[in-house]
């Protein structure tokens, strides 16, 4: 989370550039994007199904760990889930064979499944309330001690957080009331935020409700198809970048 908050300072950017490969010339296009987007990019996102998805995908991931620069977090979304001793051989896959800086993760098998995943130095984004529609009946589905199911997801993580500071949330776009609602109750969580555009989260209402009160920061807006798809993906992350900027700056002069 240092290395990620450093990062997002020099560049002054909280675009999570989303690289969710498909169609004709992927490495190509894989390659340009990266050296388009990276000096917008507070981190890089590929979601590892698309690397998967193609039979040379895990040397595709390697040589992609290559192409983002150093200091840029590379985070490897494959939403890891299992019992320790299978967690930790993710982990391996993850930061020995791949080299990724992070990783996301489900937390349904519970601590176990998470902590493995816990290194020094290495983010871990823990599902907590996803940006998927419509509304979840198990994330939303309320505890008899009190708050949901995603509540109890958060509360877990940011307690988890003292003795292993590396871990975040995941918090959809898609739901600012919710994201507003996370960050009251973990202030200073990191949290990957996907859903901003192709799932048609808003923007504005994100960075209101998700930036940390204490520093403007704490969220990583991750954007995948809208930048694979664009016609000019470094014009686009810059324009995101400078409207994530402008709604930053917007929301500290209205809190001062
Ligand atoms: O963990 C994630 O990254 C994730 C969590 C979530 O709640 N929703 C979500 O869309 N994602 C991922 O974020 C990316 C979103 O892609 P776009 O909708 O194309 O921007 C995909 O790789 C999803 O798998």
């Amino acid at each position: 989370m240092e290395q990620l908050t450093r990062r997002a300072q020099t560049a002054n950017s909280l675009l999570c550039v989303g690289l969710d490969p498909v169609g004709e010339n992927v490495e190509a296009q894989l390659q340009r994007v990266v050296a388009e987007t990276a000096e917008y990019a507070a981190g890089f996102k590929p979601n590892l199904a698309f690397f998967l998805a193609r039979p040379d995908g895990v040397a595709l991931l390697q040589r992609l760990r290559e192409w983002i620069p150093q200091g840029v977090p590379m985070i490897l979304d494959g939403k890891f889930g299992d019992i320790a001793n299978t967690a930790e051989r993710y982990a391996a896959f993850a930061y020995d064979v791949i080299g990724a800086d992070g990783v996301t993760v489900n937390p349904y098998m519970g601590e176990d499944a998470i902590l493995p995943f816990a290194r020094p130095g290495k983010a871990v984004f823990v599902l907590a309330k996803t940006s998927n529609k419509p509304v979840h009946s198990w994330q939303d589905q309320e505890l008899v001690k009190g708050g949901t199911v995603s509540d109890f997801s958060a509360d877990v993580v940011q307690t988890l957080t003292h003795e292993h500071p590396g871990l975040g949330l995941v918090v959809g776009a898609t739901n600012p009331a919710a994201l507003g609602h996370l960050r009251q109750r973990c202030p200073e969580l990191w949290f990957l935020v996907p859903g901003v555009g192709a799932q048609g989260g808003d923007l504005a209402a994100t960075v209101q409700a998700g930036c940390r009160q204490s520093d403007g920061l704490g969220v990583l807006i991750n954007t995948s198809r809208a930048l694979w798809q664009a016609a000019e993906p470094g014009a686009a992350a810059r324009d995101l970048t400078f409207q994530i900027n402008a709604l930053r700056a917007e929301r500290l002069s209205a809190t001062i």
